[in-house]
């Protein structure tokens, strides 16, 4: 696990950024490709057949009924769990779970939000996977806490307790880790889930941004009413893939149909 963190400390040159202002734009590189994904629990197959090519810059809603697989996707992304068959390949790579670039957001109610830790605390643990073994936090790595605390609009926050947030802000602070992490690969775990509508429609603008500066983000989602307005693409699931592709092409009543149906 610390080799991995840091055989990657050495690799984190702007070149390798899909966003940002790289004058050669090496954006076709940061793609991410899943081929015959399965996975089970014990005896429970979780997931199977699952096929799909994203990229940097665009979103991705992952939407099925309960029990459909869609944490285990997440997590299987994310490398928090093991595939039995299938590949992940980010950037023609096999993921590497400890990878800074993917940065992995649980479900909420997957989170001790009781842990006495502050905003700033908590965003500046994204700067850990980056650090290597040896290395300080540094003049550099507060600069980049700094600039991820004022991206997510936490400045005034960042000495609060993340027990004393709102939902809102409490995605903004797992958001802004995720920016320190300086992550390509966001993967969140119903992050609309228990916000009101303001937050939502914040939320839903903070993905445009992401996506605009040449972030891969992808979610589950539990409101099919929305999925058109924040997302680019969708897969839908039911333990095996049931559709993948843009929102407008694959997002038909006959999909949704397929995927909800007992
Ligand atoms: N740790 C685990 N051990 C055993 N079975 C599990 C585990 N995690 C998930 N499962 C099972 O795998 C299947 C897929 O679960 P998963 O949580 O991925 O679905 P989901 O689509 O995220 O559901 P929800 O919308 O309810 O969050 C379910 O049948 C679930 O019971």
């Amino acid at each position: 696990m610390h080799a991995h963190t840091h055989s990657h400390s050495h690799d984190h040159t702007h070149d390798h950024v899909c966003w940002g202002h790289s004058t050669h734009s090496t954006a076709h590189h940061h793609r991410l490709e899943v081929s015959n994904l399965a996975v089970s629990y014990r005896d429970i197959q979780a997931l199977q057949g699952i096929n799909f090519r994203t990229e940097c810059s665009r979103s991705m809603a992952l939407i099925g009924p309960n029990g459909a697989g869609k944490s285990t996707l997440l997590k299987s992304l994310a490398g928090l769990v093991r595939p039995d068959a299938g590949k992940i390949l980010w950037r023609g790579k096999a993921l590497v779970s400890s990878s800074h670039e993917i940065a992995y957001l649980p479900q909420r109610g997957d989170v001790d939000w009781n842990f006495p830790i502050t905003v700033r605390g908590l965003v500046e643990m994204g700067r850990y996977p980056n650090l290597g073994l040896w290395k300080r936090y540094s003049k550099h790595d507060e600069e980049i806490v700094e600039r991820a605390l004022t991206a997510m609009n936490l400045l005034d926050l960042q000495k609060r307790q993340i027990s004393a947030l709102s939902g809102g802000q409490q995605q903004r602070t797992f958001i802004a880790r995720a920016l320190a992490q300086e992550a390509h690969v966001l993967l969140l775990d119903e992050p609309f889930t228990g916000l009101d509508k303001p937050a939502q429609e914040a939320l839903s603008q903070l993905f445009r941004e992401l996506t605009k500066e040449g972030r891969l983000l992808i979610a589950s989602h539990h409101d099919l009413q929305t999925v058109p307005s924040i997302f680019d693409d969708v897969l839908l699931l039911k333990r095996q893939q049931v559709a993948f592709g843009p929102v407008k092409e694959v997002f038909t009543e006959e999909t949704i149909k397929t995927a909800y149906a007992s």
